[in-house]
């Protein structure tokens, strides 16, 4: 393990190969997933960033929206793909990703809408929509920063265990867990959709850097299983980034709880 320390974080590479950066908790994570945003688009105006959903970025936007109206960090340059959408949900269903995004980023930045993208959850044709949004990523010259957060059975965007690393965007039914997990977003369990088009594996490891966070002790299972077993396979499906040579975790202590000093 490699171990230096910077504004006061703990940034180490595990023995996985994954950057990882400690931080204290959920405010410090926001803060440090922002900064390292920012830091890509103000170097790179014309950065295309690749974005999740879920609770996890919820607040690292809410840190580029302050960044936007006090610093004037500009997006207006900027292209997004986002990793996922609900199958069946529009993009005005308050439930759909594309809502999502509008509400937490895309309406207090001064990004042009055209330069954001979600895969279209109510395409007639789920499987032409999947090579379509696949295709726009390559056209846009690729991901440039991809934000990761992580499901607690290790999926990311939404291929769950099984999904084969050389999946493209595709249709996906969630796993039940998943279900469960996102519940809290819906009134009734039963909305909570059965499918979804979500960027590939494939997709996602084209990202030339790769941002994951992860907060929470509900996250301190597979966080433990990312950095210390040492297969990758399927069955873990974020076991892959292990391979990609600029991923960077940024996660807080309690998603850290059971690594401990495994590291080494
Ligand atoms: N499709 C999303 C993922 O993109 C997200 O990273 C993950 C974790 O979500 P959360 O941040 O709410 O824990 O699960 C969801 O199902």
């Amino acid at each position: 393990m490699i171990l230096t320390v910077e504004e006061g974080e703990i940034d180490m590479i595990s023995k996985s190969g994954i950057r990882v950066v400690a931080v204290s908790d959920y405010e410090e994570l926001s803060r440090e997933a922002a900064r390292r945003i920012i830091a890509a688009v103000r170097q790179h105006p014309a950065s295309v960033l690749g974005l999740a959903t879920g609770s996890t970025p919820e607040g690292t936007y809410r840190e580029l929206v302050r960044d936007h109206r006090e610093k004037g960090t500009s997006y207006q340059q900027v292209t997004t793909f986002n990793l996922d959408e609900y199958v069946g949900l529009a993009a005005n269903d308050p439930h759909s990703y594309h809502a999502y995004m509008e509400q937490h980023l895309f309406r207090h930045l001064d990004i042009p809408r055209g330069q954001t993208h979600l895969p279209d959850g109510t395409a007639e044709e789920p499987e032409v929509e999947c090579r379509r949004y696949e295709e726009m990523i390559r056209e846009a010259g690729g991901i440039d920063l991809q934000v990761l957060g992580i499901g607690v059975n290790g999926h990311i965007g939404f291929n769950e265990p099984g999904t084969p690393f050389s999946s493209e965007t595709q249709v996906v039914q969630l796993a039940e867990s998943t279900r469960q997990a996102n519940q809290i977003h819906f009134e009734d369990p039963e909305q909570v959709p059965t499918h979804a088009i979500t960027m590939g594996m494939a997709t996602i490891l084209r990202s030339r850097g790769i941002l994951l966070l992860a907060s929470g002790a509900k996250k301190a299972p597979v966080i433990q299983r990312l950095l210390t077993e040492a297969e990758i396979t399927p069955d873990l499906p974020a076991s892959i980034l292990r391979s990609h040579e600029d991923v960077t975790l940024i996660a807080d202590q309690e998603a850290l709880s059971l690594v401990g000093t495994d590291l080494d």
